[in-house]
């Protein structure tokens, strides 16, 4: 881990509050793609590349989005390698990572120093590089995934939205309840550094899960009937849940299988026509249990557990399409 300052690379880690509280650092490149020419940057397909890391949960939303909405000939991507050690990410050859076609970079803050060779703060995965402007447009996979959704509208090749009208400030307000007790709650679990701050974060996340899960009795997905933005941004924290998060950040209260609906809901979407390729579980554990020293300080990675992702579930008895179409 690391990060840059005034466009050089130091070895420093997250510093947490007084109180031992982990705090996340603001995304610092904002732009927007846009469908037409408003922004400068305009969804064109061949245009855009995105830095990824399979092992990433914030990724995680952006890669589902590009295979579910047909956005690979539109957008390129690149995969780091897992392990995050002292020169952060890094491009390697290794399976499953796909090495930087445009600039043959090293590391990623190569491409952060592309765009702003000042540039301070964390060097973090999803990015999106725009090649005719010869920068990043934007680093915050919240705004990435809606500019997939929505403004890259005209290049799917799937005819569905993750966004439908009807729904939207449902699904607004649904990604604003799940992000702080549980898409950044596991990691204020984790990387709390004093007693209170991880009790904190560990029961408010437990009761976020609860709720959910009550949720999830009576409707198929978190939104409805359809699939949303707001499923993919909970479903990427309830894969690494199990896996890395009860163990690894001592999330571990409950399993999410020990939840009735919050499991089958897992399993669902996992189990949904081009998902489960995209879940890369080997870059997960890789990278939680080895690039976090200062958690796991011999970076053994654990051998369990026995996924039970392709297990059947009763999601079905709901019915209905899956997926809203595109209006
Ligand atoms: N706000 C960002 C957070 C992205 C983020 O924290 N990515 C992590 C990987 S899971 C990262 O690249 N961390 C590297 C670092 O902090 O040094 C987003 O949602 O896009």
């Amino acid at each position: 881990m690391g990060m840059l300052i005034d466009g050089v690379w130091t070895t420093k880690r997250y510093e947490p509050d007084e109180a031992g509280k982990f705090v996340r650092e603001q995304s610092q490149f904002r732009d927007r793609v846009t469908a037409g020419d408003s922004s400068g940057h305009p969804a064109v397909a061949g245009r855009y590349h995105l830095y990824v890391a399979h092992a990433c949960p914030w990724v995680h939303r952006t890669l589902l989005a590009r295979g579910l909405l047909g956005l690979e000939q539109a957008i390129s991507i690149s995969v780091v390698d897992p392990f995050m050690g002292d020169d952060g990410w890094a491009f390697t050859d290794r399976d499953g990572c796909v090495p930087d076609p445009i600039f043959g970079a090293r590391f990623l803050r190569s491409i952060y120093l592309r765009a702003d060779p000042g540039y301070s703060g964390r060097v973090t995965v999803p990015v999106l590089w725009d090649r005719e402007r010869a920068t990043i447009v934007c680093n915050e996979s919240r705004e990435l995934l809606r500019m997939l959704d929505v403004e890259f509208a005209a290049l799917h090749t799937r005819p569905i939205t993750l966004f439908p009208e009807p729904l939207q400030r449902r699904v607004d307000r649904t990604i604003d309840q799940i992000y702080e007790p549980i898409n950044n709650g596991v990691y204020k679990a984790g990387f709390a550094t004093q007693q209170a701050a991880y009790e904190e974060a560990v029961r408010e996340l437990f009761a976020a899960l609860d709720h959910w899960d009550g949720v999830l009795a009576e409707q198929r997905f978190l939104c409805g009937d359809v699939v949303t933005e707001a499923d993919l941004c909970l479903f990427t924290t309830l894969l690494r849940f199990d896996p890395v998060y009860h163990g690894h950040f001592k999330c571990n209260l409950r399993r999410i299988v020990d939840y009735p609906h919050l499991s089958g809901y897992l399993r669902d979407l996992y189990q949904l026509p081009g998902v489960a390729e995209l879940c890369r579980l080997d870059h997960i554990k890789e990278h939680y249990y080895r690039s976090h020293p200062h958690v796991n300080p011999t970076r053994i990675v654990p051998l369990g557990p026995i996924s039970t992702l392709e297990q059947a579930h009763d999601r079905g008895r709901f019915g209905g399409e899956l997926f809203a179409p595109k209006s």
